[in-house]
């Protein structure tokens, strides 16, 4: 396993082209929330709309709609079980991330089961949450396109079926080959399965050990994975960078919120972008 460093994500992050615009930094769909989970959408859509995404629409209940906006003006908003919109929104999008807070209704199902059956191959598809959980509990087929998954270990274990004390590297490998998808491993140590390689965070702290947390980093890698043409370096950069800032804000604060790493993204992304270091 490599480590990622630093020095690695440094030359990930490029400095914006100066003939550039929104519609060169991505087109994310955000798929989650529902009636007594809006807030974990809202930080997904937050941290896409912070790590520069150029446009960002949420799929969510229509109860979290006006406190999204209240929250997060630049993004727009379609009603999560509005099958029709839905369908019309993913042909739109470059990258969909979808599962925090989205719930194991049936219902729920039902929008993991339509996104699977719309995306196409050239798009990005980011699981993580209740997406993952759906996955195993309905045993549902996977889509052809570019998969990322999510899971801390309690969703691996549903996904992979390896219990937690036996989530070694070597099964974890040959599981990711399996479901033929990358596989962030989320822990005090994230892993990072790609196909060919896999990684190890060097980045984060306990402070970050409260709800919510994983699902602004799945809004992070959307984010990073609408603006950088390498999809596995951007996937790499958010994993880090969340932890990075994580452990820059535990310096001085016994505990971390999710809200405090989004506010932060901008800035160390500037830190790290190339040739600045
Ligand atoms: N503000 C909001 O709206 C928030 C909404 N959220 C949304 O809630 C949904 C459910 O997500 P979830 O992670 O809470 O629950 P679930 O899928 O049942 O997994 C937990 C099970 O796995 C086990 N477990 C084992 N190892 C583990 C590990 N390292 N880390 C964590 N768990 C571990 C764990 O064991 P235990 O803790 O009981 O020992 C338990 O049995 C999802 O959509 C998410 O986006 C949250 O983000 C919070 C903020
Ligand atoms: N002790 C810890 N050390 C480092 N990182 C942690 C620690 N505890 C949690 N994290 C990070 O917080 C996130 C938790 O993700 P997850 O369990 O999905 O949270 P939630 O579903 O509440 O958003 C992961 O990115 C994980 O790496
Ligand atoms: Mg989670």
């Amino acid at each position: 396993m490599k480590n990622i460093t630093a020095d690695i994500v440094q030359q990930f992050i490029p400095k914006r082209k100066e003939d550039s615009y929104k519609g060169t930094y991505g087109k994310v769909l955000v798929i989650g929330g529902d009636q007594n989970m809006g807030g974990a959408i809202m930080l997904t859509a937050s941290a896409a709309v912070y790590s520069g995404a150029g446009l960002v629409t949420v799929a969510t209940d229509p109860k979290n709609h006006t406190a999204l906006h209240a929250r997060l003006p630049e993004a727009m908003v379609l009603d999560l079980w509005d099958a029709k919109s839905l369908e019309e929104q993913i042909k739109k999008v470059d990258i969909v991330v979808m599962g925090p807070g989205l719930g194991l209704s049936e219902q729920a199902a039902e929008v993991v089961e339509l996104v699977f059956q719309h995306i196409h191959k050239e798009q990005q598809l980011i699981l993580d949450g209740s997406a993952i959980s759906l996955v195993a509990q309905e045993s549902l087929s996977l889509p052809e396109t570019h998969l990322t998954f999510t899971p801390h270990a309690g969703e691996w274990k549903k996904l992979s079926g390896i219990s937690k004390e036996d989530q070694t590297v070597e099964k974890n490998k040959q599981a990711q080959k399996k479901l033929d998808a990358t596989i962030v491993l989320k822990g005090s140590r994230t892993e990072i399965y790609f196909c060919n390689d896999d990684w190890k965070n060097t980045t984060g702290n306990p402070a970050m050990a409260t709800g919510g947390m994983g699902d602004t980093l799945a809004g992070m890698i959307a984010g990073f994975t609408a603006q950088l043409p390498d999809k596995e370096q951007a996937t790499l950069a958010a994993v880090y960078l969340h932890s990075y800032i994580g452990d820059a804000l535990a310096d001085q604060q016994y505990v971390v919120l999710p809200s405090q790493i989004i506010e932060a993204i901008p800035s160390f992304m500037k830190n790290f972008e190339q040739q600045r270091l």
